[in-house]
């Protein structure tokens, strides 16, 4: 049926655009009526088997533990070497397990959605949204330019671990054991901040315990941020947000508690749902849900198709971007959450290490989980390989191991991780992971900030309305323009770089590069710890 406008020839760029919007369906283009009920019931069935998974103990049910607090909570507390590994596996086991067949059937019905749409498979259909004909390439110059940092803090790290765990567990060329990191899926390392701090007899940096002590609750983490916003010249909450917002997990039904930031398009409706524990890492989740929020708000008068990030990744830094801003230890004296401020490059170590545990240790899981994806949708990886697949890119980039062996017919582990059963792209986390620091960069000269880059908080600078309100006319652009013209109108620049994080860490790289000269940097992918 010949298209009833010729748009692709229309002269308007803006009335283009939008037509090539509005006929992009993804995998709304299946017309089988019954092939896209089944689709979207193995979706619902997939996020139904990820909310209700526990980890029991011999099966006493009084032993079951929920991932969000209690198996998250080992992951980050537990030093037991196996304590940790029952709460790894006992996840696998409930959640990626039972989804292998569930996620192999999607991926075919997925893939013949998009297929009606004229792509080729779903991981097509999704760096499309890039816009960016050599994106796999510039992602894989930038992981490149970053990976010895990452190498550098691996070494540190696994030497720490070593310490902990003993050299039996944990070998000194060799990849970690995946559930020695602090988290259930090594993606962050914050929680082991504890076992790998470079001066430990320093002030501490950490506020979760005077959050603790001074009464934080969940709705007073929303409001830190909400203030944040504010001063930083964004656009505060509207009142239904506090009233329609999910605030902490409740206790009288079962909810997915993976964070996530909702627009209703409708009456300025915007809402996060959250089952927010209260300690630092939340805080700085608040933000980064908070900052969907704000871009929400921000393009809610663009035509509906332009009411999306410039690209994915946008909208995952616009809240850690300020978060960059608010976890400084000046910022976060200035708010009364950490008493004593010193000026002393060893506690900028310190700092710049819990920086690094969040910002450089995630890199190459945000970077694979969607190579390993995107293998999947386009049928190089077939289901008998997942698994040995998902683990042979895990040990490649990140330099971790499966503390047990994994039986490639059973385990899914894969499934464990909820971005993979809820179906959400992942590589919008690297490309936010680098980009941020681009912003960071960029408002910190706006707000005529001068000096380190990691001690900058921009909300302190003279022009903290100048670069607030070019961050607010970058987030107003929506996806109306290919995303380099927002990029250009914070940063000056149209490309992303790994410049602006490497500089920010520069002087961790210094640091670590000193305690590593007679560290292996890398491992050897063949090694495996005593089963
Ligand atoms: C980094 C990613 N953030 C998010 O989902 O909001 C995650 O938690 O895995
Ligand atoms: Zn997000």
């Amino acid at each position: 049926m010949p298209p009833e406008y010729d748009w692709e020839n229309f002269s308007n760029v803006t009335v283009k655009r939008l037509f090539s919007m509005i006929t992009t369906l993804g995998t709304a283009a299946l017309e089988d009526e019954e092939k896209l009920e089944q689709l979207n019931n193995l979706l619902s069935e997939m996020e139904e088997i990820y909310s209700t998974g526990q980890a029991c103990e011999y099966d006493d049910p009084k032993t079951c533990l929920d991932l969000n607090p209690g198996l998250e909570d080992c992951m980050a507390d537990s030093t037991d070497y196996n304590r940790l590994l029952f709460c790894w596996e006992g996840w696998r086991d409930a959640a990626g397990r039972r989804l292998g067949d569930l996620y192999s059937q999607f991926v075919e019905l997925s893939n013949e959605a998009v297929r009606a749409d004229g792509w080729n498979d779903t991981g097509e259909y999704w760096r499309s949204w890039y816009e960016t004909a050599d994106l796999q390439q510039q992602l894989e110059t930038i992981y490149q330019d970053l990976q010895p940092l990452y190498q550098n803090l691996h070494a540190y790290v696994r030497r720490k671990l070593i310490n902990t765990y003993g050299a039996e567990m944990v070998n000194a060329e060799g990849p970690i054991p995946a559930h020695l990191l602090g988290n259930m899926w090594a993606q962050t390392w914050g929680n082991i901040y504890k076992l790998v701090i470079p001066f430990p007899n320093k002030p501490s940096i950490d506020v979760t315990d005077e959050m603790v002590r001074q009464g934080y609750d969940a709705r007073r983490m929303f409001n830190l941020s909400d203030e944040f916003f504010r001063e930083m010249g964004q656009i505060p909450m509207p009142g239904s947000f506090w009233d329609r917002t999910m605030f902490v997990r409740p206790d009288d039904r079962e909810v997915v508690c993976h964070a996530s930031a909702w627009d209703f398009y409708l009456d300025n409706d915007v809402r996060i749902k959250m089952c927010t524990k209260v300690n630092q890492e939340d805080l700085v989740t608040v933000h980064h849900e908070m900052g969907h929020i704000e871009y929400f708000l921000q393009y809610a008068h663009q035509p509906l198709p332009f009411r999306e990030g410039a690209n994915p990744g946008f909208h995952e830094a616009v809240g850690d971007l300020l978060a960059l801003s608010v976890s400084t230890p000046a910022h976060l004296n200035k708010v009364g959450l950490l008493p004593e401020l010193v000026d002393d490059p060893e506690v900028d170590i310190n700092f710049l290490m819990q920086m690094a545990l969040e910002k450089i240790a995630f890199l190459p899981f945000g970077y694979l989980i969607d190579q390993w994806r995107w293998r999947v949708f386009d049928g190089s990886t077939t289901k008998d390989k997942y698994n040995e697949e998902w683990w042979k890119l895990r040990t490649q980039y990140q330099g971790i191991v499966p503390p047990v062996p994994r039986n490639p017919d059973k385990d899914f582990d894969a499934g464990s991780k909820y971005h993979v059963p809820a179906n959400t792209p992942y590589i919008r986390y690297f490309v936010s992971f680098v980009i941020q620091f681009q912003f960071h960069e960029a408002m910190c000269s706006l707000s005529g900030y001068t000096g380190d880059l990691h001690k900058c908080d921009a909300s302190a600078g003279a022009m903290k309305d100048v670069a607030g309100s070019r961050l607010a006319e970058m987030l107003r652009m929506g996806k109306s323009q290919p995303w380099p013209e927002a990029f250009e109108v914070l940063t000056g620049d149209r490309e992303m770089s790994a410049a602006a994080i490497l500089q920010y860490f520069a002087p961790l790289i210094d640091w670590l590069e000193k305690q590593n000269e007679n560290e292996t940097l890398g491992w050897n992918n063949g090694w495996t710890p005593p089963y």
